[in-house]
Formats: structure tokens, sequence, C-alpha cells
């Protein structure tokens, strides 16, 4: 069975497509700078050399026209017709109060994430215009939408409500959701298989740390908690996102320099973050190498970084009681050997004691951290978001 996973954004379409038999991938792309003349198809099929086209592309109609040719492309395609694939997995970022897990896309789910587009202005939108643009093109296939919210359902009321006039959460359903269910998912399944033990008897800490970072207290196999809000400015510092600030500062900031609502968003979720406080970049290893270069405030944004996951760690041995399993991953929790080192520096006290020399060396693999002394496992998961989206759609076919 072939499943093509599908992530929209506002001007993007990531895809992978999968052959189920062997959850082998056959080929892989990503269409940027949609609506404009100048938009860009890098496609890439394993064992074969990347291809880049770039041509006029207004929609993303047109984006999954020319996605689905490079697929059937009569030379160097994969799939001789679009009938081959079964069925398409949407990444849909809000599920609002809606979805608890995946669904076969109908009307009635369109319209659900219709209605929670409120809540996720930036996601939902381009979300729906892939689905759109995917039915158009793929109209025999399953459509299944998986969220990033659905995994943390499970958070209990006194986690996820904000200390709001309740009429907020009655009225527009205000409270938190939390983001990158997907792959805290993924990558705690993933942990309790490595260890041969029993999900549902494991307290696991889930360090999603990339662009967007979230962490999330997984107990007995469910989300407990997350650091990520209503939105996903809450929590963490990122590597352009604020993380929590003190919401006061909303208003100041507005009467002090006449900004608009929008602009401070705009502030908040695309200008701050190690970009916002280093000055330099949002990328871990620009900011790195300034501060190594002896850059005052990019060793400032890294070690504001690096104080928030110890804080959020912290909170959540709190929540649980307890932990049996630290993991990291996505691109600087897979990849930032330094960050993964300095996060667990001063952990002691729960028992957590990392392998220097082991956290140092670099493979893209599963593996442990820790000492064999350690009480807690630490872990590294290399999260594959679109493998679980593939996983998931399939269940549903
Ligand atoms: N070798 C590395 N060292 C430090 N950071 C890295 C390394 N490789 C990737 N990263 C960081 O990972 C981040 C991207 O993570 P990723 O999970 O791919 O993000 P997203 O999917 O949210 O866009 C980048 O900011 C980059 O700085
Ligand atoms: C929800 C979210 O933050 O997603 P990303 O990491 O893709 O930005
Ligand atoms: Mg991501």
């Amino acid at each position: 069975m072939k499943i093509l996973v599908i992530n929209c954004g506002s001007s993007s379409i990531k895809y992978q497509l999968f052959d189920m038999t062997d959850e082998s991938v056959l080929a892989t792309g990503l269409v940027e700078k949609i609506g404009t003349e100048s938009a860009m198809i890098k496609h890439e099929v394993p064992g074969a050399e990347e291809k880049v086209l770039i041509s006029e592309i207004l929609d993303h109609r047109v984006g999954m026209k020319k996605v689905l040719d490079l697929l059937m492309d009569k030379e160097e395609g994969v799939i001789q017709s679009a009938d081959e694939v079964a069925a398409v997995g949407h990444r849909v970022v809000h599920g609002g109060e809606f979805f608890s897990r995946s669904v076969v896309i109908d009307s009635q789910v369109r319209q659900a994430i219709r209605q929670t587009i409120d809540l996720a202005p930036l996601h939902n939108p381009p979300n729906l215009l892939g689905i759109d643009a995917a039915q158009a093109q793929l109209p025999h296939a399953t459509h299944v939408a998986v969220f990033d919210t659905a995994f943390h359902q499970t958070m209990p009321d006194y986690a996820y409500m904000y200390a709001l006039p309740r009429i907020l959460y009655q009225k527009y359903k205000v409270r938190r959701y939390g983001f990158h269910g997907t792959s805290h998912k993924y990558v705690s399944q993933r942990a309790a298989e490595f260890l041969g033990k029993p999900l549902a008897d494991l307290k696991i800490i889930s360090c999603h740390i990339g662009n967007g970072a979230s962490i999330t207290a997984v107990q007995g196999g469910k989300s407990v908690d997350t650091s990520m809000g209503m939105t996903p400015l809450e929590g963490l510092m990122m590597g352009t996102r604020s993380g929590d600030i003190d919401p006061a500062i909303v208003p100041f900031v507005i009467a002090k320099e006449e900004l608009t609502i929008g602009e401070v968003s705009s502030m908040m979720n695309k200008h701050s973050g190690l970009l916002g406080v280093s000055g330099i970049s949002s990328d871990m290893r620009e900011v790195t190498e300034a501060m190594f270069d002896g850059n005052s405030q990019a060793k400032l944004a890294i070690d504001m970084y690096i104080y928030k996951i110890k804080k959020v760690i912290g909170s959540y041995v709190a929540a649980m009681d307890g932990l049996d399993v630290l993991l990291f991953t996505a691109g600087v929790g897979e990849n930032a050997s330094l960050i993964r080192e300095r996060v667990c520096e001063g952990l002691s006290f729960f028992g957590i004691e990392i392998d220097k020399e082991e956290n140092a060396i670099r493979k893209k693999e599963e593996r442990r951290i820790s000492t064999p002394a350690s009480k807690v496992e630490v872990l590294v998961i290399p999260t594959n978001e679109e493998l679980m989206i593939a996983r998931e759609t399939k269940e549903l076919v």
C-alpha cells in the first residue's frame, strides 16, 4: 500500500511517499515559494540525484499537480498512476478539542478544522489548502488528518486550563492544547521499544527541540502536560519564538512602541527567541559558532535557552512524581551534543548522569547517552513525524 504524507505551510508543501509494505520511502520533496512565479520544487528519490525545478506555481493546487507529475514521470517516476496512492495523510496542526485521534476527512471533519482556524490562524488555513489540493488531484484516495494536538488531549483539566475568567473557555475554547504530538507519541513509543519495557510502565520526558520546540511529560504512554499552549508560542525559548513571557509586556510594548497587535504577535513569533536575543540567527549552529567566537549576546541566548529547558524538565519530574526516561529529539535535540550536555548538567539531584563521550558522538540512530549508574535513562531518539503520519493513516484505510 502506498501512502503520501503531506505537510502544508502557507507557501510550501512538504511531501513523502511511502511504500507501507516495508515502510520504505519512495520519494520525498518540498515545494517552496508557492504563490510566486519562481516557486521551487526539490524532489528526491532515494539513490538518485536531487531534482530542482523552478516554475510558476500560483497556488497549492498547481503545486500538488506538479508533485504528482514528478511522482508519475514516465522515466524517473516511482508510480505509474495516481490510483496507486491508496491514501494521503495530512499533518493538521490544530484539532482543537474536536480530535483526540487521527480521522478520515469527510465534510464534518473539514468543517471542524475550519472552526479551529481562530485558534491557529497561521497553520490551519494552509493545512486546509493542502487537503483541498490533494483531494482534487487524488479523488479516489482516502484522506486522513493527523493532528499535532491530538496526543495531548489526555492532559488533565488542571494542566490545560488557564487561570482566566471561565467565560473565555466557554465561549472560545481558550485553553492549552500542546503541539508536536505526533512526534512526542512516536519517540516515546520508540524509547519504550529501545529499552524493551512496556510504555505503560514508564515516566518519560520528551524534549522535541527543533526550530519549534516543546517538552512533554508522558506517563504510561499518555501526555499529561506539555510546554506549548493554546498556540505554539508558549513554553520554551525557540528559534524565533519567545516562549513564556510576562503577558503584561504585550500591552506595555503596544503602548510604548505604538505597535499593532499583529506587529507584536509577529515580534514574538518571528523576531524573538535565539534570533531576537543573539541578534545573529535563529539557527542553533550559527549562534553556537558566534558564542565560541566570543559573542556575549550569543552566549546569553544559549544560556537562556538551556536554562528554560532545565526548568521545564524539573517541573515535569514534579508533575509525574518521578522520571524513568529523558529523551531528546528534533534538529537541536538530535544533533547538538553541547546543548544536551549542558541541559543534563546540574540535574544530578534527579539521578541524571550522562556519558559525555558517548553524548559527543554524532550518529543518526537511537541510542543511550546516560551512564550505567544513572537512575534515569537518557536517550537520543530521531523523530520521524512523516512515518508516524503514514502509520496512523494506514490504520484508517
Ligand atoms: N548539528 C547541529 N547542531 C546544532 N543545531 C543543529 C544541528 N543540526 C540542526 N540543528 C538545528 O535544528 C534546527 C531545526 O530543527 P528541525 O527539527 O529540523 O526544525 P523544524 O522542523 O521545526 O523546522 C535548526 O535551528 C538548527 O539550528
Ligand atoms: C507546531 C509547531 O511548532 O510546529 P513546527 O515545529 O513545525 O514549527
Ligand atoms: Mg518541526
